[in-house]
């Protein structure tokens, strides 16, 4: 194990349960859609390559690169644009895929910009869900488990950009912040 990882809370093993179990949802939910899957990088890349290789259905996918939080663990409350999406989503059925919602902050701006961008439908499918950090209203159409309100990192979630590559999702050491 990585030696600046205090607590695992979810092994490789955890995620693929979850990721499973969500992936049955989408493909009922979304049968004969060819739905777009919308990754937000950077957090969310391993979790949305891993569930759409769990859909065997037509789907396709684009990335948005949006950021809040720097090097920070607390979000700077303005969500950046970084990179957009190649595709337009207007008429299309768009599912969002995060790794985390916790203030709801970029959630709540990208579900409004492809609302006004006239999205045919938008829904949310979130790894995690950190309700004790909301901010500003908003909630995810499917949930793969709800964390406490901790700075969780591993399986795309970065604390100054380290510990994305990890296979599983953990707690840091406190020391580690204090570096
Ligand atoms: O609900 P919120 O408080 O807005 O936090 C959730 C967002 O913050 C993280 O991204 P970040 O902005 O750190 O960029 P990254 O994915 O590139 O790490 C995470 O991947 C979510 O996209
Ligand atoms: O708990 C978190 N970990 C990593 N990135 C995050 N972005 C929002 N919350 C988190
Ligand atoms: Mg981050």
């Amino acid at each position: 194990m990585n030696p600046d990882i205090l607590k695992v809370l979810y092994s490789r093993e955890d995620i693929q349960a979850i990721n499973a179990r969500l992936a049955a949802q989408i493909k009922a939910d979304y049968a004969g859609k060819n739905p777009l899957v919308v990754c937000i990088l950077k957090g969310a890349i391993l979790f949305m390559t891993d569930l759409v290789r769990e859909i065997d259905d037509y789907l396709e996918i684009d990335f948005m690169d949006v950021s809040s939080y720097g090097d920070a663990t607390i979000s700077s409350g303005e969500v950046k644009i970084i990179k957009d999406l190649d595709t337009s989503v207007r008429g299309r059925d768009v599912l969002i895929v995060e790794d985390i919602v916790d203030t709801g902050r970029t959630l709540r701006y990208l579900m409004d910009m492809f609302q006004t961008r006239q999205a045919n439908s938008i829904k949310v499918c979130t790894l995690m869900d950190k309700p004790e950090g909301r901010v500003v209203d908003v909630s995810a159409d499917y949930v793969g488990t709800k964390v406490p309100n901790e700075f969780v990192v591993g399986y795309g979630l970065d604390y100054a950009e380290r510990y994305r590559n990890l296979p599983y999702i953990g707690v840091l050491k406190p020391e580690v912040y204090a570096k």
